[in-house]
């Protein structure tokens, strides 16, 4: 069994003229928590598209707990066990908290139906347990459209953990929260990936966040990694300083 739980290798991808993954390789150890980080268009969405089957290379492997799992599709890769986050959360915006996890919970079994009576779903009280441990206990009976921004984060995050993954994807899980709230998002998201022992991945602008929650950072530059290191390597590192950080911050 190889050492890595994850394995991106030479994925090749591109739209027109554009190269969005040039050769993208990534090495994931399980516990590891990796930022991705680098410019707008330097293909980070992309990357984690590719990972999680929403969108096919045309060429290069990716490998998950020693299965090749490139050519499955984003619910086979699902049940395998990697989650993933929006960038733009997709919720049922008219449903309550707690329904959106549990309608989440019943696609992935395959046992949804119009006339399922939710209350009655047998993960129920895993559920709240799960919303309790990502703060949002007292909003499970809140209707998600009148949730602001910052908590749709969560929701989308906690919906992907109601799957129990063993890795997962983040797309910009601070984006839209407001800056006295990241710290405390993250630190409760934290604790939900430890209590889970859950790898992750997560694409990230904010470099306060990256510094003090990722044990890793990969820069992406021209679809692929053009560097990568300890926080404290990456975040001073003269090339990022000026070419990364000085565009993303
Ligand atoms: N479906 C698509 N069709 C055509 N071009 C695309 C598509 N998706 C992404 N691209 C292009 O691929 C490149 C990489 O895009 P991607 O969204 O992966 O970058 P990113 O690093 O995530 O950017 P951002 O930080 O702005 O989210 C960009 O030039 C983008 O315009």
């Amino acid at each position: 069994m190889s050492e890595f739980i994850l394995e991106a290798r030479d994925l090749e991808l591109r739209f027109g003229g554009v190269q969005a993954a040039n050769s993208a390789s990534l090495q994931v150890r399980a516990n590891e928590r990796i930022a991705i980080i680098g410019p707008n268009g330097a293909g980070k969405t992309t990357f984690i598209n590719l990972c999680t089957g929403y969108i096919k290379p045309q060429s290069g492997r990716v490998i998950f707990a020693g299965q090749d799992i490139t050519a499955l599709s984003p619910r086979a890769i699902t049940r395998l066990g990697i989650g993933r986050s929006f960038q733009i959360p997709q919720l049922f915006l008219e449903n309550t908290v707690i329904e959106n996890l549990l309608l989440a919970l019943s696609a992935r079994e395959g046992s949804w139906s119009p006339f399922l009576k939710l209350t009655k779903h047998p993960k129920i009280d895993e559920m709240w347990a799960l919303l309790e441990i990502v703060g949002l206990k007292d909003t499970g009976h809140r209707i998600v459209r009148e949730l602001p921004e910052g908590m749709r984060k969560l929701i989308d995050i906690a919906l992907a953990l109601a799957l129990e993954p063993n890795l997962i994807f983040m797309d910009e899980p601070t984006s839209g929260v407001s800056s006295h709230e990241k710290f405390q998002v993250m630190d409760t998201l934290t604790r939900a990936l430890d209590a889970r022992a859950t790898t992750a991945i997560f694409v990230e602008h904010d470099m306060d966040v990256v510094a003090r929650y990722a044990n890793r950072v990969a820069v992406w530059s021209g679809g692929r990694i053009a560097l990568e290191g300890s926080p404290e390597e990456i975040l001073n590192h003269p090339d990022v300083r000026e070419s990364v950080i000085g565009e993303v911050v």
